[in-house]
């Protein structure tokens, strides 16, 4: 069908990132759920992942791994990377550093009990007092409307993906981000990202600690 594959879990996890980055540049993909450690085992024993793990993605004639990677590729392919290296550097500076904070929320399902509260909280100071108001001055700085070459770009598309975590969270945490929140607006209004939200489509729900429970069950990792 010529249409990329991915090959992931039923998750957002380190895929559903590309699956926005796709989606935004207006590409529709197929997915290989992986439902089950037999599946995994099978992608590994036919040597299919190169360092036996997922995201995997079959795009363009090659077997694509390495979240990071994968994005970059793509943002490069579809003009989502900027005009120059110091656009591409503002873009890797600002998504690396929404990587910190969208790695907390990971953190919040791995801690044991005991310290659940407070890795809630430290999302809470870090996206309040740390990454939202460094995103949010980029924006006043220029007072366009997206953060890198007045233009769309990956890191508008994962900031978007990121302040939807964010609001799922805690919908307080938006408040005083008046241009973030306009950002989040416009990018999910463009047509693309417009049909990515609607229910139905490819995106996956919020990570829940039932649903981390379940993949450890199915899965030996
Ligand atoms: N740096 C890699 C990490 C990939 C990775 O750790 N994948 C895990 C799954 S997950 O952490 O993304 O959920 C995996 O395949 N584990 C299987 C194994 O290690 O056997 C990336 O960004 O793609």
């Amino acid at each position: 069908s010529g249409k990329p594959v991915l090959h992931y879990f039923n998750v957002q996890g380190r895929m559903e990132s590309i699956r926005w980055l796709l989606a935004a540049a207006g590409v529709e993909f197929e997915e290989k759920l992986i439902m089950c450690q037999e599946d995994l085992d099978k992608l590994k024993n036919d040597g299919l992942l190169m360092f036996q793990q997922v995201p995997m993605v079959e795009m363009d004639g090659m077997k694509m791994v390495q979240s990071r990677a994968i994005l970059n590729y793509i943002a490069t392919k579809y003009n989502l990377y900027g005009k120059d290296t110091k656009e591409r550097l503002l873009i890797d500076m600002y998504t690396e550093g929404m990587t910190d904070l969208y790695e907390l929320f990971f953190k919040v399902i791995l801690a044991p009990p005991e310290e659940k509260d407070a890795a809630k909280s430290l999302i809470k100071d870090r996206a309040k007092n740390r990454f939202l108001p460094a995103f949010e001055k980029v924006l006043k700085s220029h007072g366009q409307g997206y953060l890198v070459g007045n233009k769309l770009s990956k890191a508008d598309i994962l900031l978007t993906e990121l302040l939807y975590m964010v609001e799922e969270f805690d919908a307080s945490l938006l408040a005083n981000f008046t241009l973030l929140q306009a950002l989040k607006t416009r990018v999910s209004n463009l047509p693309n990202v417009k049909k990515f939200l609607q229910p139905g489509s490819q995106r996956k729900p919020f990570p829940t600690q039932e649903m981390f429970e379940e993949m450890r069950k199915r899965f030996k990792f």
